[in-house]
């Protein structure tokens, strides 16, 4: 057993943290881009798209959406107004039984024990708050929204920047020391603990992920409970 106290709260990336990688860019990521043109030209006038393509004419002034939009996919651009668009056409997906969330095998059951436990969960993501619900929701579990008590996107911050992590602290009412931050890229958990955050890398043997040499690793969540003394499922 660790010889700290367990972590009041955890925080957890989604891709190649608690969902595959291919999940993320060979089942949702074509989702998106196979229909924005579509779903652009049938919802471009809604208050939430106006302001999305507002933020894009900021960053590429006058160029086509629908282009901006397709370059920025091609290069997994990690900006809040694209994230917001991917999850408006997911939600089409989820809403209509098309896609169905993948998460590790391991992910549900010890999120639930933790939960139990009284362990608070939070997840961090680059997807939109409305995608990662969205994920929650339609787990093929069921509906496992209620097991996360908050849902950070980018619009805290970006994701390598220690200021994200001590915002999302702040915005959790606890100090930095009690959050566990789990994540699979190195450059993330490096920020975390610049932040006083605990972490521990998921080092995801189906998604090849290499494991660091910084910061502690686990290849599973049931791992990470035992190195942090959380809750094991039955
Ligand atoms: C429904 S969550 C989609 C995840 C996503 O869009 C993404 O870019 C993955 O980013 P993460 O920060 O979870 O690695
Ligand atoms: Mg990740």
């Amino acid at each position: 057993m660790p010889d700290t106290a367990p972590p009041a709260v955890v925080l957890l990336d989604i891709e190649g943290t608690i969902a595959p990688i291919s999940f993320v860019h060979e089942v949702l990521f074509p989702y998106a881009r196979t229909r924005l043109g579509g779903f652009l030209a049938r919802h471009a006038d809604e208050p939430d798209i106006v302001a999305a393509l507002a933020e894009l004419d900021q960053i590429t002034p006058g160029a086509p959406p629908l282009e901006t939009l397709l370059a920025l996919m091609d290069r997994d651009a990690k900006l809040a107004p694209l994230k917001h668009i991917q999850g408006r056409i997911w939600a089409q997906g989820f809403a209509a039984g098309a896609l169905t969330s993948d998460f590790y095998p391991d992910v549900l059951p010890t999120l639930q024990a933790w939960h139990a436990a009284g362990t608070t969960i939070a997840i961090y993501s680059s997807g939109s708050e409305q995608a990662q619900r969205l994920l929650f929701r339609h787990s093929i579990a069921g509906d496992r929204e209620s097991l996360i008590s908050a849902f950070f996107d980018t619009r805290i911050g970006p994701k390598r920047e220690a200021a994200s992590y001590a915002a999302i602290a702040r915005s959790l009412a606890v100090p930095p020391g009690a959050v566990l931050f789990l994540s699979d890229v190195e450059a993330e958990l490096t920020a975390a603990a610049a932040a006083g955050l605990a972490v521990c890398q998921l080092v995801r043997p189906a998604d090849g992920t290499i494991a660091g040499t910084t910061h502690p690793h686990a290849a599973e969540l049931t791992s990470v409970a035992r190195q942090f003394g959380l809750s094991q499922p039955e």
